[in-house]
Order: C-alpha cells, then structure tokens, then sequence
C-alpha cells in the first residue's frame, strides 16, 4: 500500500529537547515522523499544512482523568471530596450505562482534542465503551477500570474480572493507540486483598497499575488508623508499589514517603486545578522534582476541574508552585512542557512512543496559533508562550497516530452538535433517576 503522507511546513518546532523552537518543516510518514529538516520536497506528499506562524509540539498528555466525568461538569461545585463523591457523585454513577459513558467519553474526547491532547490516561466504568469512543475519536489512551471491592470478597473478584476482561478485548486495540492498566481506585476503597492480588498480576501480564494516592489529610488520617501507617508507607510494606505505578494526587507526603516514591520509582500525576477546587491541598511538586522523581500533568475529571484543557493545567501548576514555595524559579515554562509532554509519556510507560518531535516517534502532533491576541507580541521564549500565555483554545490543529483530528479549529471525525445533543439528553435522564 502507498505511504500516507503530511508535510507541515514552516513551524516553531518545540518540545523537551528543543526550547529555542528553530523554524523547520516536518513530515509525517503513515502514523510516525519521518522527516525533521529545514527543506524537505514537497513533491508527491499527498497533504501540506502551512505551519507558517504556528508554534509545533507534541500532543498534549493527560495523565489522570475519568473521561465519561465531562457529563457530571457543573454538577456539584464547592465542596470536599468526600461529601462530593459520597453524596453526588457516586450516587449518579450508580445510574450510569455503557451508553452514557460512551457519550461522555466522545464529549471529553472532543474537549481534548481542540485543545491539544492526543493521549490520556483514565479510570471508569463501562471502559469498554469509553475504548470505543477512544477508538471512534482518534485519540491514544491507558484505560483501567476503576475497582473498588471495599473489602467484600465476591466484589473484589468480580471487580478483578471485569479489569482483566477489559485488558483482554481492548488492549492493543484501535491500531495499537488503547493499553489497558489495572485500576484499584484507592487505599482506601481497594482492599489490602485486592492491591496485593493486582499486584500479582501486574508482574505476571506486565500490566501497569493507575490508583489515587494521598489526596486528602482525611485519607492520610483514615489509613494511619486503620493501618498505623501513611499511604505509601503502607502500600509499600505490602509490596504494591513499582515503576508501573501511577499514583494520581500525592499532595499529602511526609519526606519518608518522597524517599518511598523514589525508592519505588512511582510515577506521580499532579492534578492541581482538583485539588485546589475540592481544597484538598497543594502537592509538594517541586520538591519531587529536586528529588528526581517522573511527575506528569493531569485534569482529574471534568466534574472536579471543571474543564479538560491541559495548557491551563500546566500554568495553574508552575504558578501554585511558586506561590506555595514563594520561589518565582520552581517549574519553570520549560518544565511545565516537559511535564505536559515527554514526562507524561514516561509515567505511562510510553515514551518510547509518544511526548516529543523526533524521528520514529508516532505522530502525535498539535499546532498553536500565535497570530492571536493573547499571543501577540509574544516571548522569544516559546515555552512561555505557551504555559504562561496560551490555553487551550489556541490550539488550532491536533494529529494523533498521524491522522488529522482537529484542522484549523474544524473537527475532521467527530460531529459536535451532535454529541452535545446527546450529553445533555444523558444528564437530563441522569438526573431523573436520582
Ligand atoms: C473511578 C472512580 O473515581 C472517582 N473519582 C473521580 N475523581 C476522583 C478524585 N479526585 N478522587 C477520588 N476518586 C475520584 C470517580 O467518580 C469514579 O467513581
Ligand atoms: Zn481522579
């Protein structure tokens, strides 16, 4: 079969490893980059975008969301996280369907894909639904299922079994752009039975592991008197912790527990915007950063943030360090692209694949507008265009696995009136039910 393939002509290349952002072209080769060069032929290439005035980056990724969650934004405002999920949200999750989820999956994926997410890592029900929108988008993701047995043993198997199912249809699916992980929710919803057993089977299928850690002083407390022991002190002493873990959260860390991380090589997803909108504090980033440890960026859901845009993430996060620190130099514009991009790919066990503009590397591609406004003069420092500058509604063009998903703000695939149609039919049903 013939090579598909997209020039994209004239961009400020930027991404971890090239902060200057020197003007180049770039082709892509069927789902890869093949071609990184100041003049590449434009004969025979089947497509050209014109990137003249458009900043280049790796897609954006997510690594902490529950996708479907876009259909409950708005829904409960102003409160803890343990009145929001006890009374509100799982309340409503208890009336979800696979045909709700699926809508409110293909709704958060067109609210990623205009501005600038290519992957994403999530936790949910119904997850054989949300592969499905993954798939239907274009989109590249880590889908777990988020099990919670609260120590019952006929529901701690049955939640096993509907994780391995999940990994046994979709993974590898959508042309290789789905991975399956475990997803035991959380120390204190997943038994010490089940993080052990995961555990197990995390070695024996090589199947990483996505779980909430240290979210709230109210966790912290909870686990110290039923196990005598912080959370990751804990979920050490059981053997749970490793380089396959992605432990969303991590605000409340006593140093011992930074040491644990690190020891364990966990990878960490810092979820500011939840945590500062649920009050459950302010994570210690920086100090994870000197401490070399993977930190990547995520939204938690569209109920707790209350939008998916990862460039406002990003900002909320360099400028929360700062203030929490009262250092102006922690998570720099730099780092916060690191953490958005290449980081984010490492905590997923992707970045082999995915988080910068290099040859071999899939095309997982967005394009930023600067001839707009809040753009304009602009920095010659294209890191501070972007985290300080921009969200994510300058994102003008987003490729992912070398298909055009966004092209100058239009959506190629997905159709948005009707998909809002639909989630605000699903909400208005959801609601009746409660
Ligand atoms: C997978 C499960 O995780 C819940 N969920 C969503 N956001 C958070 C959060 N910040 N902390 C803990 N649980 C959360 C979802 O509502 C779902 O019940
Ligand atoms: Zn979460």
């Amino acid at each position: 079969m013939k090579d598909n393939t997209i020039l994209i002509k004239n961009a400020f290349i930027l991404d971890s490893n090239n902060f200057k952002g020197k003007k180049q072209s770039l082709l892509i080769k069927n789902d890869k980059i093949s071609e990184i060069s100041s003049r590449i032929d434009e004969n025979d290439v089947d497509k050209i975008i014109d990137a003249t005035g458009k900043i280049l980056l790796p897609g954006f990724i997510n690594t902490h969301t529950h996708l479907s969650m876009t259909l409950f934004r708005g829904l409960a405002d102003d409160l803890s996280l343990d009145s929001w999920l006890n009374d509100y949200i799982w309340p409503m999750e208890a009336n979800l369907t696979g045909d709700y989820s699926y809508i409110g999956a293909l709704l958060g994926a067109i609210e990623l894909i205009k501005s600038g997410t290519t992957t994403f890592s999530d936790m949910y029900f119904y997850m054989e639904d949300v592969a499905r929108a993954v798939d239907d988008a274009g989109l590249r993701a880590v889908l777990s299922y988020g099990m919670i047995d609260f120590s019952d043993a006929d529901k701690r198997a049955n939640e096993i079994k509907e994780n391995m199912a999940l990994f046994d249809k979709c993974n590898g699916m959508a042309d290789g752009r789905i991975k399956v992980f475990f997803g035991p929710h959380s120390p204190y919803t997943a038994s010490e039975e089940l993080l052990k057993e995961i555990r197990k089977l995390a070695n024996e299928y090589n199947i990483g592991i996505h779980i909430h850690v240290s979210e709230t002083q109210k966790e912290i407390n909870d686990i110290l008197n039923e196990k005598g022991l912080r959370p990751f002190e804990y979920l050490d002493s059981i053997g749970f912790l490793g380089s396959d873990v992605i432990a969303a959260h991590c605000v409340w860390l006593s140093d011992e527990e930074i040491k644990i991380i690190k020891k364990n090589n966990v990878k960490v997803s810092h979820n500011p915007c939840s945590n500062m909108k649920l009050a459950s504090g302010i994570a210690p980033i920086s100090k994870l950063i000197e401490n070399d440890i993977c930190v990547g960026i995520g939204t938690d859901g569209a109920s707790s943030n209350n939008n998916l845009d990862l460039i406002e993430e990003l900002k909320t996060a360099s400028l929360l360090q700062k203030v929490a620190t009262l250092n102006p130099k922690v998570l720099t514009a730099n780092e916060a692209i690191a953490m958005g991009t290449i980081k984010g790919a490492e905590v997923l066990g992707l970045d082999d694949e995915i988080g910068s503009i290099e040859i071999g590397k899939k095309a997982d591609i967005i394009l930023v507008d600067t001839n707009q406004v809040n753009m304009v003069p602009g920095s010659s420092n294209l890191s501070s265009n972007i985290i300080y500058s921009a969200n994510g509604s300058n994102v003008d063009t987003t490729i992912c696995n070398g298909k055009i998903l966004m092209e100058n703000k239009k959506l190629t695939i997905l159709n948005e009136e009707e998909i809002y149609n639909k989630a605000r039919q699903v909400i208005k049903e959801l609601k009746e039910t409660i």
